[in-house]
């Protein structure tokens, strides 16, 4: 296989993406995922959107926060990962739609909320990403955004190169997906760090961003505000 697209490489791991993430990360995604939707401060009755959404564990759990009287929206470039999405039940509305979130099918202030996972560090282009979000919510709208990150403690790095390199990489190998999950070493490295993901949002035109690193560094959550004037 040489230099698969991201969209191949998702698309080939989705029958086993669900399983292999609550293996892998010991159950602990849906706490991180919770966070994520906590820090989104979607509130009962929004219209919210969960961004990158694969095959829905987000947007499910952004569902359940915005109630029966919400509506979600879950979008994703991944066919195969959508058709897992749409077998889950949910009480809250949540509309699937195959779209690249570099040129997102809404209007302008459209959304009340936004998410998303494990997206940003995939995408070909950040800033135009963020802009593309900022450009969707209304203002006073939050985006949170869980990804990956740069523990600055060395033990800590450590650990996370040993984890994906000895443990995911070989796991993975089982189900003939080593390069599959090969790539979220290379993906991560050249992940811009917590300080700069939250120059960038503020470039893009949000108001205020804060970044948290959670894990211990190995992952972190960018939390950004778009003006109330905007
Ligand atoms: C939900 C998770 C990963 C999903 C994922 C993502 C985001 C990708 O971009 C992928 C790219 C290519 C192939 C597969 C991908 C994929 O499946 C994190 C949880 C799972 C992850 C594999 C484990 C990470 C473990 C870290 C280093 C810390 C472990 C700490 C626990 C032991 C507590
Ligand atoms: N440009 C893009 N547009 C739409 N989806 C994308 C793009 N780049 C990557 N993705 C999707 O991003 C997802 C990353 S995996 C994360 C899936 C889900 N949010 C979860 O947390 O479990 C995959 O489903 C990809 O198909």
């Amino acid at each position: 296989m040489s230099n698969p697209s991201v969209k191949q490489i998702f698309d080939r791991i989705a029958p086993v993406y669900d399983q292999f993430n609550d293996w892998l990360s010991w159950g602990q995604h849906r706490i991180w995922k919770q966070m994520t939707v906590q820090w989104s401060y979607a509130k009962p009755g929004a219209v919210a959107i969960d961004l990158c959404c694969g095959s829905g564990d987000l947007t499910r759990t952004l569902a359940r926060q915005v109630g029966k009287t919400g509506t979600v929206y879950g979008v994703d470039f991944c066919p195969n990962l959508l058709a897992i999405a749409k077998t889950y039940y949910s009480w809250t509305p949540i509309h699937w739609i195959e779209a690249d979130v570099l040129q997102l099918p809404f209007g302008d202030r459209t959304f009340d909320a936004a998410t998303m996972g494990y997206g940003l560090r995939n995408v070909r282009d950040i800033p135009q990403c963020l802009q593309e979000i900022h450009r969707i919510l209304k203002p006073g709208a939050t985006i949170a955004i869980l990804d990956f990150h740069h523990p600055t403690n060395p033990l800590i790095q450590q650990f996370q190169q040993w984890y994906l390199d000895g443990i995911v990489v070989p796991y993975a190998q089982h189900q003939g997906l080593t390069e599959e999950y090969a790539y979220i070493m290379p993906s991560l490295a050249r992940f811009p760090a917590g300080p700069e993901q939250v120059s960038l949002a503020t470039k893009a035109g949000f108001d205020c961003a804060v970044h948290y690193p959670i894990v211990g560094g190995m992952m972190g959550v960018l939390v950004a505000t778009k003006s109330v004037n905007s």
